[in-house]
């Protein structure tokens, strides 16, 4: 499954952490970040990660474009719900594409671990029979 990992800065630590502590599971997927979180949590736990532009210089947009060409599969995305962000349009540009494109997303990391569980008991699996759906439509 392809898996998009964001967090906003006052949220970082929480995402290294429940990286840490999902590794086992994040390193059977591929990842994917905005730039500053994905090189943190590949620093800290040696993950491969994708990294896009940091997500005031675009990052979730690109997340975004992944998910309309129908390539993500789950984003967790620790959001600072208490801090204004310069790119507010963008991160609301991109829990929107989840929505139209029924990509599950987590914003806060009690949700979050639900759906690494779930993912680890392969509860997404359906992402894979919409994915070759979608491949059968377009050949
Ligand atoms: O701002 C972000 C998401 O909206 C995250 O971007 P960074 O991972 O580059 O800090």
């Amino acid at each position: 499954m392809n898996i998009a990992l964001i967090a906003h800065d006052k949220k970082k630590q929480d995402i290294i952490n429940f990286s840490t502590a999902y590794q086992y599971i994040l390193t059977q997927h591929t990842l994917y970040a905005t730039g500053t979180t994905g090189r943190m949590i590949s620093d800290a736990t040696g993950l491969h990660v994708h990294l896009f532009q940091s997500g005031p210089l675009g990052g979730d947009q690109q997340i975004g474009a992944m998910i309309a060409n129908n390539e993500m599969d789950m984003v967790i995305f620790f959001r600072d719900p208490l801090t204004a962000q310069p790119h507010e349009p963008d991160v609301s540009a991109l829990m929107r594409l989840c929505d139209v494109y029924q990509i599950p997303l987590a914003t806060n990391i009690a949700a979050s671990e639900i759906f690494i569980k779930g993912l680890h008991n392969g509860d997404f699996q359906w992402r894979e029979i919409v994915k070759q759906k979608e491949k059968e439509n377009k050949e």
